[in-house]
């Protein structure tokens, strides 16, 4: 069964490697875990539903704190603490689009709000519903999970939006075909939340981003049903496909996703090479990206990153005498780790495998083969875990990320780094601070920076230093050229920042788009835009 307080399902957990405790003592010195409370407790504060009755509608105490947080770090604050503040009213289950209709029709009528779920993996507040005299529904789309068809001469799936990652794949595999959307919350995560919140895969160079892969489908809205048709490309006019794109449950529920998926590929494998210093490191990815050669993931590490990813990986005989052979070869202390993948026919991937071992010997890079790309794509979806595990020691995880040209990637890095690192200072507590640069363009890559700090003495201590952390770096992202999220999305928690990129205007403008399917708002207000004076 699903966790309600924390990651994923119960029955899975990871456990810290034996050196992982002393390596984060010595970064950020010995921490003491906070207590946390059970289900049952929670589940007595939960107020009587305002809601009127009807027959898809559940009020049960249970339903209603499982869908009242999502998986950001306060989402898991406020489970442990037990101090949720607001539970939605109710939580429907829809099994069809017509159900999903006529839900929308009902709260129309009762003047009710409406919170869509997909599999409440968000991480900026997406989901949470807030305080309100107006009743809140949460409808979760879980129950529309199949493939409902498979056009193998156009390679368009038609999946129902509710469908988590393992089932897209599983179902796509049977025939032989893959959707490649590999976000890092795939275990859980919805083809309907993906595109509502503009999700991007690990292996986003050979498949795209979610926005190359959803082709069209239904929406269910206010204002009625809108059937978004799959044309290979149209320059008819502005893209309504693309208005559903990062909608974030403002303008109506996605119930059918129609995505556009790949034979699934003969040959897969995952390399790791060093780099002895950051700047080398990163001349080469983007030398890699700007040549096109054919890889399907790239991920750099910085060196703290590095250093921190190899303390934590267990097998520590393993990595002390790879390390040795890589500091005989110079890349030591400042040593980067680059992850690569290669996906495809045999032919595309030798080819492309003796392409790019040309180009990172010019930047002296180390190839060490496919060992610890193999741990890694063990490990892709159970890192997740690690959070909890982190939690049981008594440090909090959180990430930011964002995406930046070329040109400005050190600048905002350094800054971001800079800001999580002193931001804590007043309270004489230093954060552990480590980053990747992932998911590369031609015109610059996303950079995803995440910190480590011990819990404080009390939840909500803990929680403001975590706001102290959040906000000022998320003003130094927008101040300084980055955009105010890569993959995560908006929310609740970017909102505020989201007027610096898109400007007044742009801010109207998606106003109005969400006011056209909602003249009434209330779909999932507060997300997305800051329902205030913003404008
Ligand atoms: C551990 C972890 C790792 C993550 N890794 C990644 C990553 O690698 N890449 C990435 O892109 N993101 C990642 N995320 C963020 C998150 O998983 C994504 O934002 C994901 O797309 C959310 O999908 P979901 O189905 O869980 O949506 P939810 O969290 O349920 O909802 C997200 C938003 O979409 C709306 N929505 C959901 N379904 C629908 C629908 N059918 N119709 C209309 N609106 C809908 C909701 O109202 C909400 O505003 C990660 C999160 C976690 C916790």
């Amino acid at each position: 069964m699903r966790r309600w307080n924390g990651w994923g399902d119960e029955t899975n957990s990871l456990d810290l490697p034996p050196n992982a405790d002393m390596f984060l003592k010595d970064k950020i010195g010995t921490a003491t875990p906070l207590p946390s409370v059970s289900l049952e407790s929670v589940m007595s504060q939960v107020p009587v539903s305002r809601l009127p009755e009807h027959p898809l509608i559940v009020v049960a105490e249970e339903d209603r704190v499982r869908h009242a947080r999502g998986q950001s770090l306060p989402d898991l604050l406020a489970s442990r603490s037990g101090d949720f503040g607001v539970f939605p009213d109710g939580v429907a289950y829809p099994e069809t689009s017509d159900q999903v209709a006529e839900l929308l029709s009902f709260c129309g009528d009762k003047d009710i709000l409406v919170i869509p779920y997909g599999g409440g993996t968000s991480v900026v507040g997406h989901i949470n519903p807030f305080q309100s005299e107006k009743p809140i529904l949460t409808i979760d789309m879980g129950r529309m999970n199949r493939l409902m068809d498979l056009d193998k001469d156009s390679l368009i799936a038609t999946f129902g939006a509710g469908t988590p990652g393992p089932q897209v794949e599983s179902q796509l595999h049977a025939k032989g075909y893959t959707l490649g959307h590999f976000p890092q919350s795939f275990e859980l995560a919805t083809l309907g939340g993906w595109v509502a919140s503009r999700s991007s895969g690990q292996q986003s160079l050979r498949y795209g981003r979610i926005e190359q892969l959803f082709a069209g489908g239904r929406v269910e809205t206010p204002k009625g049903r809108m059937d978004i048709p799959t044309f290979p490309a149209s320059s008819g006019g502005p893209d309504v496909r693309e208005m559903m794109l990062g909608s974030e449950g403002r303008m109506g529920i996605i119930s059918e996703v129609k995505v556009r998926v790949s034979k699934l590929a003969d040959q897969e494998n995952f390399y790791v090479i060093f780099f002895p210093e950051w700047s080398k490191a990163k001349d080469a990815a983007k030398a890699l990206v700007q040549s096109r050669i054919q890889l399907s993931m790239l991920r750099l590490s910085n060196a703290i990153e590095t250093e921190t990813q190899l303390a934590l990986a267990g097998h520590e005989m393993q990595i002390a005498l790879m390390e040795k052979a890589l500091s005989f070869r110079g890349a030591d202390s400042g040593k980067c780790m680059m992850t690569l993948g290669l996906t495809g026919s045999k032919a595309q991937c030798n080819a492309a495998l003796s392409q790019l071992k040309k180009i990172i010997k010019s930047f002296s890079g180390i190839y060490t083969g496919t060992m610890l790309g193999k741990r890694w794509e063990e490990k892709r979806f159970t890192m997740p875990y690690l959070r909890e595990a982190l939690w049981d020691k008594g440090y909090a995880v959180d990430t930011l990320e964002t995406a930046t040209n070329w040109e400005n990637v050190d600048n905002l890095l350094n800054k971001m780094e800079e800001s999580l690192r002193t931001a804590l200072n007043d309270e004489n507590e230093k954060v552990h601070v480590f980053t990747h640069l992932s998911h590369f363009y031609g015109q610059g890559c996303s950079i995803y920076t995440t910190y480590v700090y011990r819990t404080a003495d009390t939840h909500q201590k803990t929680l403001d230093w975590w706001a102290k952390l959040k906000h000022s770096t998320s003003a130094v992202i927008v101040n300084n050229g980055g955009t105010i999220s890569h993959q995560h999305g908006v929310g609740k928690d970017h909102a505020p920042f989201l007027p610096v990129e898109k400007g007044k205007l742009g801010i109207m403008a998606i106003r109005s788009l969400c006011d056209a399917f909602d003249p009434e708002k209330r779909m999932n207000p507060g997300t997305l835009l800051v329902d205030t004076n913003d404008e």
